[in-house]
């Protein structure tokens, strides 16, 4: 299986339901980095699994409605506690659609896996890893 990695970040506000979460259940900030990995078990005639250049403006065309955004204000996320794991799930979910609909191109329709990583500090990160 060959995998290709693209990096980003996004800031974002969110606060937690749950007393699980204790002072994260108020309004606070986040520095997300974001990993997405895209998995294929063949390259294209190039020798490509997609392009990079096209894996980056993907990558932030999807985080862009997530970037410096409250997320407690997003209806897309209404009623969802955005934990890391679970912003990982939603940028999966979007880039799996994305691959579907050609907007990596022939190279992502060949994709048949994606990763998403998110570091929220050099201590502690989540990741989702799903079909696309
Ligand atoms: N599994 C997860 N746990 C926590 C997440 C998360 O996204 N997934 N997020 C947070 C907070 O948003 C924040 O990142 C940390 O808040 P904090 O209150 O400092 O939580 P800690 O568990 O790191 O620290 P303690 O104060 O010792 O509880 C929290 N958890």
């Amino acid at each position: 299986m060959f995998s290709l990695t693209v990096v980003d970040h996004i800031m974002i506000a969110h606060s937690f339901r749950g007393e699980a979460f204790g002072p994260a259940q108020r309004l606070h900030g986040a520095t997300f980095v974001v990993e997405a990995e895209f998995c294929a078990p063949k390259l294209d005639d190039l020798h490509l699994l997609i392009d990079i250049g096209l894996a980056k403006d993907v990558l932030r065309a999807v985080l862009a409605p997530i970037d410096y955004r409250n997320l407690d204000a997003e209806p897309v996320f209404a009623g969802k506690n955005t934990t890391t794991e679970y912003l990982c799930l939603h940028i999966q979910q979007e880039l799996a659609s994305a691959c579907r609909d050609g907007r990596l191109g022939d190279g992502g329709k060949a994709v048949t896996g994606i990763k998403v990583l998110l570091r929220e500090s050099h201590i502690a990160w989540a990741a989702f890893e799903g079909p696309v």
